[in-house]
């Protein structure tokens, strides 16, 4: 995507902040940008790249951020409603709607969530009954909680969507599957009969995604509706079942990946504009004679900064190899090949998690290392914070992730003790579990993750085979258990994150210049020390390191802040951000943050004017008494 292109569209970037506007206004205004901006999106598409390429070239282009601070109400379109097209459809169903949704002649979303269910998908309440006489499906939405809730794009903009919904021929339920559903007449954009839209109402943040409710009263659409690439239904309602049914699962996957190199960018936006105000903002007086000092030079401030450079980082080289596997998986899916799936859903489950968890702490972090000009809006922290979070939720709550990481490494470790092998990111399990000497190295520290994950996983396992000795029902001593599950999920996902940033950082290495060989690497070495002293509870309990060893770790935390103290800045402008990309009043590459507060501030519709009506009409009689 061409930064300057898109960047040069007139009407593209808001005069007015959209924060003055009203909520219906907002939406309104998303609409008319979006038209603008998936013009050029449309027309410098280059159609000969593969998904492949494409995705990759996108994973550090955040251009929308200049033009969204909230996200597009068509951002489901791109990032669900056409991977599942592409995953799910047939050969014949991918040529016809895929086409259509590319050209934009339609507009989906992806409507799987209700009101009453979002976790459990074997809980979807949605049905679509099959009608062998009119070979049709019948969708209906029988109570309120089956109702679609959510679904980005789905209240006033989309006209089609895929809809998760539960399978029932004869009587009988064939599980959750997807289904081309046109919700709107394509001319007047009216909702089809049997269709009732609405919106959801105002949220934390996506405020601008025209999140929607959904609810059918016995709905019909043809047979050929329903996408039949992993699963089938005959026109005499005979269902051939696909060869594994969390093939329909397909586009979660793919999307949890997604989201590890969007934290990545969430949380180089974040601490691009906190970290470059840190460098303008002088404050206090620590010594008498001294001017007061850029706040970057108080190690706190390092503290809370400079590991959310390094965190990008790790979710960037995490995000590129974990996109490399699920490429390869999808490949091999395509050919019949499912046994790496497993372990593709696993690491999903794990990434996706802690890339959120940490993204959304540091840049809540990078918000209040701002003070207060760190709370205004303008600054644009908090509407990143906005995002972040709800990547904390959507695609898989994370808790529910972790837990589903912990069912594989259970599977995992109970097979290998029983002498399976185990392979891929899991083949550490297998190894020594007994600590060396602490030798310090960042090494012998990531070795000293995969100790403390090895070891919490055997622990919760022996937790889990007591409860069920003592008589407990394995879904009773899951439950019991699950919140050691949960930890031990993301000390596996740690060892991951921390292994593969040190490995991806240790290839390119070779390449880079002496002094950005350097930098990086301190990098690399403040990622992994921060992470030690954050986790030295596991470390003292697992890994075989001394109370000596953890005031050297902290001394070499320090060192290593001092040691990037400066180069802080250039490590934060070689993200390379455009001004109108950070959309931010304090990270604007100039440093002129006071004046673009006072001209954003000047701005706000209550400045127009002196005196506000409200005056007369009620505070001059107040204090006058006479109200
Ligand atoms: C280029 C840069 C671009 C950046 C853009 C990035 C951001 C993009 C943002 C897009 C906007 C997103 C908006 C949000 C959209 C949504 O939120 S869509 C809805 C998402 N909903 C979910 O993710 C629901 C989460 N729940 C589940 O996934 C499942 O219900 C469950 C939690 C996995 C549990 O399911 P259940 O059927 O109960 O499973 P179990 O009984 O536990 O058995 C699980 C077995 O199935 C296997 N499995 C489960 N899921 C998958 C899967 N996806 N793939 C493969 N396998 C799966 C699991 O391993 C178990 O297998 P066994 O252990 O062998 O039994
Ligand atoms: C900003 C945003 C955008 C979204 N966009 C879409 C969209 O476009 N399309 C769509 O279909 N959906 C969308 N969603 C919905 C999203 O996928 C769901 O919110 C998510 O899957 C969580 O489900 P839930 O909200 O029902 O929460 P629940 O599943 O009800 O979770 C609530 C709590 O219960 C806990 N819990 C649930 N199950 C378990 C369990 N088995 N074990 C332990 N604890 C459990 C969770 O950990 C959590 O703490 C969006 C959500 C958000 C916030």
């Amino acid at each position: 995507m061409d930064e300057q292109k898109v960047l040069s569209i007139k009407g593209l970037l808001d005069d007015t902040p959209e924060e003055y506007l009203s909520h219906k206004e907002k939406y309104e205004n998303s609409i008319r940008k979006s038209v603008l901006f998936y013009k050029t999106l449309h027309s410098t598409e280059d159609e000969n790249m593969s998904v492949d390429e494409k995705t990759k070239l996108n994973f550090r282009n955040i251009v929308t951020s200049a033009i969204f601070k909230d996200n597009s109400p068509f951002m489901l379109h791109n990032s669900m409603f056409i991977p599942t097209i592409m995953g799910q459809g047939t050969d014949e169903q991918r040529e016809y709607w895929m086409k259509r949704a590319k050209n934009m002649e339609i507009i989906g979303t992806y409507a799987q969530t209700e009101l009453g269910h979002g976790t459990f998908i074997r809980g979807l309440e949605t049905q679509a009954t099959y009608d062998p006489d009119t070979e049709e499906f019948v969708l209906h939405s029988p109570v309120l909680s089956s109702y679609k809730w959510w679904p980005g794009g789905l209240a006033h903009t989309a006209n089609y969507c895929i809809v998760m919904a539960r399978l029932y021929i004869k009587g009988k339920s064939h599980g959750i599957h997807p289904f081309m559903v046109q919700i709107r007449d394509e001319e007047t954009h009216m909702p089809l009969p049997g269709i009732k839209l609405g919106e959801i109402g105002a949220k934390l943040g996506f405020n601008t995604v025209n999140n929607g409710f959904l609810g059918f009263e016995n709905h019909r659409i043809s047979r050929d509706r329903m996408l039949m690439k992993n699963a089938q239904v005959l026109k005499d309602g005979t269902f051939v079942a696909g060869s594994n049914s969390k093939l329909t699962y397909g586009t979660m996957v793919y999307v949890r990946v997604l989201i590890v190199s969007n934290m990545a960018n969430m949380l180089a936006k974040a601490v691009t504009i906190a970290l470059r105000y840190s460098a303008i903002r002088r404050q206090s007086q620590p010594k008498p004679d001294e001017p007061e000092p850029q706040i970057l030079d108080y190690v706190t401030q390092q503290h809370k900064l400079f590991i959310a450079i390094a965190s990008s980082h790790a979710f960037y080289m995490n995000a590129m190899w974990l996109w490399e596997i699920y490429y390869s998986v999808s490949l091999q899916l395509a050919s019949g090949k499912l046994d790496n799936l497993p372990e593709l859903h696993a690491l999903a489950c794990c990434l996706k998690p802690l890339s959120t968890i940490d993204a959304t702490a540091m840049i809540e972090k990078c918000r209040l290392a701002c003070g207060g000009h760190g709370y205004m809006l303008s600054a644009n922290l908090a509407q990143t914070y906005g995002l972040a979070t709800a990547a904390y939720t959507y695609e898989g709550e994370n808790t529910v992730l972790l837990l589903q990481a912990a069912r594989s490494l259970v599977k995992a470790w109970v097979g290998h003790v029983k002498g399976r092998p185990l392979k891929g990111t899991m083949a550490y399990l297998a190894g020594d579990s007994t600590v060396k000497a602490w030798d310090g190295s960042i090494d012998g520290i990531i070795q000293s993750f995969k100790v403390v994950a090895i070891r919490k996983i055997s622990s919760v396992v022996k937790i889990l085979q007591d409860y069920e000795k003592s008589g407990l029902s394995p879904e009773d001593a899951w439950n019991k258990a699950s919140v050691f599950l949960t930890a031990a999920s993301e000390a596996h996902g740690r060892a991951v994150l921390l292994s593969v940033y040190k490995s991806e950082m240790d290839k390119r290495a070779a390449v880079l210049s002496p002094p950005l060989r350097k930098v990086l690497l301190q990098l690399v070495d403040l990622y992994v020390t921060y992470w030690a002293l954050e986790k030295v509870g596991d470390m003292l309990l697992y890994a075989s390191i001394t109370d000596k060893d953890v005031d050297e770790l902290q001394r070499r935390y320090i060192e290593l802040l001092a040691a990037i103290r400066p180069n802080a800045v250039g490590l934060v402008d070689a993200f390379d951000f455009r001004d109108e990309i950070l959309n931010s009043t304090l990270g604007a590459y100039d440093g002129r943050a006071y004046e673009r507060l006072m001209e954003e501030a000047m701005k706000s519709p209550l400045n127009a004017e002196p005196v506000n009506q409200t005056f007369h009409k009620y505070l001059k009689p107040f204090m006058r008494g006479k109200l």
